[in-house]
């Protein structure tokens, strides 16, 4: 068999070759949703996350401070501190709540008739969950519209533990045999980059006007985010 060299290219063109359903346009398709859905993502979560920075200070201060305890200056963040960056992970969850970038799942279809909270729906409907009413919505956040990662905080400051009802209805990866492949890997990323920036960089606005933090005026995509992040970046 002729080799494709390593990767995700290369996988596909080897089992391309065995395959004949793997054609050019299954190749290009693949290629995009990786793109759209393990890139564009993390960047929406990224620039979201510091654009909020720079609307609330007090929040990027009070991390730093976290990471100052815990990590100190003088060595990289890794993922072993995420169990005791408790107001970190909280302002993670909470800007992935706040401005719920990617605004609508995947796409589904009932294989049957179920009943949901009293109505009926018949067997190949198509469901589409609207993450970003749900994480909007009164009925079941406590002034919803404000960026406030204290709310998943407990009286004692610690970060609410994974089966608490505030952590199991935010569900920005969707849940079940179809959630989110990259929810791990995502969630990895976005702790170690905000931990290594903030360790060592202040992020203030810059001299234009801030893009709005409200994600409703951003361009509707399937993965949205800010148009630019104005800021000025300095070492701390
Ligand atoms: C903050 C980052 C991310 C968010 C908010 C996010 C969110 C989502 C959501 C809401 C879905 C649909 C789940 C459903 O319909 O129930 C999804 C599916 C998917 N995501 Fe992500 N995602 C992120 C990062 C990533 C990354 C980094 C990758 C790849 C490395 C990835 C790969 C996928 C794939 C392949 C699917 C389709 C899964 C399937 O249909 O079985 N995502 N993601």
């Amino acid at each position: 068999m002729k080799s494709h060299g390593k990767g995700l290219l290369g996988s596909i063109l080897s089992q391309a070759e065995d395959d004949e359903e793997i054609d050019v346009d299954c190749i290009k398709g693949v290629l995009g949703n990786m793109v759209a859905a393990g890139y564009l993502t993390t960047k929406g979560a990224l620039s979201g996350f510091f654009l909020s920075m720079l609307y609330y200070p007090e929040i990027q201060r009070r991390i730093q401070e976290e990471i100052d305890e815990y990590i100190g200056r003088d060595r990289d963040p890794n993922l072993d501190d995420r169990s005791v960056m408790h107001y970190t992970n909280a302002a993670i969850l909470e800007c992935l709540r706040f401005i719920s970038h990617v605004p609508i799942g995947v796409p589904h279809m009932t294989r049957e008739d179920i009943e949901i909270e009293g109505m009926r729906i018949p067997a190949n409907t198509t469901m589409i969950t609207n993450f970003w009413s749900t994480n909007r919505s009164e009925k079941y956040w406590d002034e919803p519209n404000i960026f406030l990662p204290e709310r998943f905080l407990d009286d004692n400051g610690k970060f609410l533990p994974a089966e608490h009802i505030l952590r199991l209805q935010l569900i920005p990866f969707g849940v079940g045999r179809r959630n989110c492949v990259g929810e791990s890997f995502a969630k990895s990323r976005i702790f170690l980059y905000v931990t290594s920036l903030l360790q060592k960089f202040n992020f203030t606005p810059g001299e234009n006007t801030l893009a709005s933090l409200d994600s409703a005026k951003w361009k509707p995509r399937i993965s949205m985010h800010p148009d630019f992040l104005n800021c000025t970046v300095r070492p701390r």
